[in-house]
């Protein structure tokens, strides 16, 4: 949905910065690996710790990246395969840097096997969902869904969460309970997403296997009328 409706508001407000990064003779792949450097040092230096406000604020800076790096490669016209792939793949390792910095605060100070668990899931939970589009479209089907829960929900959801949270250490009182809710919505979401995927995945394959079934009797049925003794005959008389 963010996706959706948020991408063309950002692309607005972030193409003068891409604009200007392109102008400094910045690159979209430095964007896109000191972007994800940043985002994985904020959430694996400070969340462990329980610094969620400040973890947040890192990531914040740094997570925008995401959508700069894209930006500049279309203003360039140089939007290419090893830059969707490196996009891509760097996401998964974000990812698993933000919801590995939740599970590791709760594994230790934040003392909480639960939570810990919800954190583990949310985190094997969007890999396996951003997976199921990826191997889908690698044999060839549109996998024409994107789910409830992306990855800009999954992370919209928790950071706000956790940012929130972290104002905890601030004197806030009560608000540090946002962070758990907040990981068991992406987890039930994460869930449902997955669930949507892999059905949309078996009805394009089943749909997929049987237009092949048809166009190879469609070919054996062509193939049957140019070897038939009518034809022969026909081909003969010619
Ligand atoms: C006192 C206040 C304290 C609060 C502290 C600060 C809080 C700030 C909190 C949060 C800010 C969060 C911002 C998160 C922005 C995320 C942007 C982003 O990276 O989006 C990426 C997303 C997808 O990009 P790609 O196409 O490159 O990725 C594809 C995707 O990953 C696919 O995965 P799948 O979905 O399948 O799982 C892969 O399949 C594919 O391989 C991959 O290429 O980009 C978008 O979706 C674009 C839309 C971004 C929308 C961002 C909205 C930000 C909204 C609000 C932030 C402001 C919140 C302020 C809160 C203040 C709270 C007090
Ligand atoms: N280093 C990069 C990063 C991205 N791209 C291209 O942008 C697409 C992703 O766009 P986002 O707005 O989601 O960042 C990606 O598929 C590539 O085509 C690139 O070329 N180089
Ligand atoms: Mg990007
Ligand atoms: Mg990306």
């Amino acid at each position: 949905m963010l996706n959706k409706y948020a991408r063309a508001f950002f692309t607005r407000v972030l193409t003068p910065f891409a604009a200007f990064l392109i102008r400094r003779g910045v690159s979209p792949d430095t964007v896109t690996l000191i972007g994800t450097a940043g985002v994985v040092a904020g959430a694996l230096v400070f969340y462990p710790m329980g610094e969620f406000f400040w973890g947040t604020i890192v990531i914040t800076l740094f997570v925008f990246s995401d959508l700069v790096d894209g930006n500049m490669a279309r203003q360039l016209g140089r939007s290419s395969r090893w830059g969707a792939f490196l996009d891509s793949t760097l996401d998964r390792v974000a990812d698993g840097a933000v919801f590995g910095g939740f599970a590791l605060w709760y594994a230790g100070e934040g003392d909480n096997n639960v939570l810990c668990a919800v954190s583990i899931f949310c985190l094997a939970s969007g890999q396996v969902v951003s997976y199921t589009k990826a191997r889908g479209e690698s044999i060839g089907l549109p996998v024409a869904v994107n789910g409830l829960v992306e990855r800009a929900e999954r992370l919209v959801i928790s950071l706000v969460a956790a940012g929130l949270a972290g104002l905890h250490a601030f004197g806030v009182p009560g608000i540090q309970y946002l962070l758990p809710v907040a990981l068991w919505i992406v987890a039930v979401g994460s869930l449902v997403t997955l669930i949507q995927r892999v059905v949309t995945v078996r009805r394009e394959s089943a749909e997929a296997e049987a237009a092949d079934a048809e166009a190879a009797e469609a070919a054996e049925a062509d193939a049957a009328g140019a070897e038939s003794p009518e034809t022969r005959g026909s081909e003969a008389a010619k």
